[in-house]
Order: C-alpha cells, then sequence, then structure tokens
C-alpha cells in the first residue's frame, strides 16, 4: 500500500474534506490517501502574509505524515507554501499542487493559463511559474476574484464565472490546457474539461499521480546538498 499524506495548509476542515475527496478518486486502488488540515496559520491562504504563517502549520503536518511512515506528501494549495522547507524536513518525495499542475499542462499543451481566485494571489502563481521554469509555457494568469472560502457557495457561481475566464483564455492567450489555479477548485476540473473540450488540470490530481509515481520510481528527496535535513539548533516549536 501507498500512503500519501495530503495537507490542506489552511485550516478549514471542509476544504481538506474536498480535497482528500479528489486526491482519493485520483489515487491508485493500492494508495491510501491521509488528508491533513494546518493547525496552524489562516483560514484561507490569499497572499504572501497568509502564506508565511501557513507554511509553519503546514510543515507540522509534514512532520505529522513522516511520523507515521507515508510514502510522500503533497502541498495541497497553490501557492506551494513552504514547498522547500518540507523538502529539507522529509526523506519521501513532496509536491505542490502548484508545481504538478504546471509540470503536466506542459506534458499536454506547448502553453497554458493559469485560472485563480482573487486578483492578488496572481502574482503568486506568477513568480512560482518563473521559479519552475514554466514561463515559456505559461501564457497568463487570470482570477475570477472569488475568495477562497466561497468557492463552495452556490451564489457565487463559481462554475459560471469559471468557465467565463476560461473561455476568454481560450480566445486570448493562444494555449491549449488550463490549469486551476486552487485546491478549492479540484471538484471543479473534469466538468470545465468537458464542457470546453481542453484539458484542465486540477493540481490535488496531478500531484498524487505524480507522487505514486515517484514512489514507484523509488525516488526519495535528496539529502544530498540543498535539501539536506534542517541543522540542528534551538527552535521555538508549537
Ligand atoms: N490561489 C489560492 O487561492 N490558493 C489557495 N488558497 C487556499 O487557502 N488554498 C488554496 O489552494
Amino acid at each position: 500500500e501507498t500512503v500519501i499524506n495530503v495537507i490542506n495548509p489552511n485550516m478549514t476542515v471542509t476544504m481538506t474534506e474536498l480535497i482528500a475527496k479528489a486526491a482519493q478518486a485520483s489515487a491508485s486502488p493500492h494508495t491510501r490517501i491521509v488528508g491533513r488540515t494546518a493547525r496552524f496559520g489562516a483560514a484561507s491562504i490569499e497572499g504572501h502574509y497568509d502564506e508565511a504563517i501557513a507554511a509553519v502549520g503546514m510543515l507540522k503536518e509534514v512532520e505529522a505524515g513522516d511520523a507515521e511512515g507515508c510514502h510522500a506528501h503533497v502541498i495541497a494549495c497553490f501557492g506551494d507554501p513552504g514547498l522547500l522547507a518540507a523538502r529539507e524536513l522529509s526523506a519521501v518525495p513532496v509536491l505542490g499542487i502548484a508545481e504538478a499542475a504546471m509540470h503536466a499542462a506542459s506534458f499536454v499543451a506547448t502553453h497554458f493559463s493559469i485560472v485563480t481566485t482573487l486578483s492578488r494571489t496572481k502574482v503568486i502563481a506568477e513568480h512560482l511559474a518563473r521559479n519552475y521554469g514554466m514561463e515559456q509555457h505559461c501564457r497568463k494568469v487570470r482570477a475570477v476574484d472569488v475568495a477562497v472560502l466561497d468557492l463552495d457557495k452556490p451564489e457565487a457561481n463559481v462554475r459560471g464565472t469559471l468557465l467565463g475566464e476560461c473561455e476568454a483564455a481560450l480566445r486570448e492567450d493562444g494555449i491549449g490546457a488550463i490549469v486551476l489555479g486552487c485546491a478549492g477548485m479540484a471538484d471543479l476540473a473534469q466538468d470545465l474539461s468537458t464542457e470546453l473540450g481542453i484539458p484542465v488540470i486540477d493540481g490535488v490530481a496531478a500531484a498524487v499521480r505524480f507522487a505514486e509515481a515517484l514512489v514507484g520510481l523509488g525516488l526519495k528527496t535528496s539529502k544530498h546538498g540543498d535539501l539536506a535535513f534542517p541543522l540542528p539548533k534551538a527552535r521555538t516549536t508549537l
């Protein structure tokens, strides 16, 4: 059995449930998904400050997963908060949903656009695309301006707004695929992909399958050099 620790770095349990459901739907039969929720940080992550404090709570859940002997971690927030810190901390593979989604999109299209939540978080996705060497593939980061915790509210009409933004991207951006820029959109990818007739990628599903692939390849996070375990020293623990 492969155990994948899927961490919601925000503190909203209903989002963890949506994420874990999407993760299990994507996983192979012999993979067990353990969904974990950050117990320190923010109810939702919508900016640099939220990401900084959420990373601390996320890292505690990496420790919990490692203590349980999980085979890989998925950081299920589109900012990939604390990704390299988690890779230092853990010896098993750690994937962020943004990195996984962008790579999946680059395998099926020459160019893609990202559709995320609030306009103020677009810069975070732009920084990630640059850091991941994806600037040649990522044409544009768009936003639907729906708050993360409103994504599951019927009155927010997220599906309709997302569909409209995706159609504009298809018309204007010269792309072949769309990346959904929030873990809270995980349940919408399939439906939008069918409606638009193009790959619409949810990073939760992509990260779970890539994690299974790395485990299957016997690959673990390298502890030589940059991602070696953190140096022992006095630290404030939660
Ligand atoms: N772009 C985003 O809004 N990302 C996210 N904020 C969260 O709280 N979870 C996400 O995936």
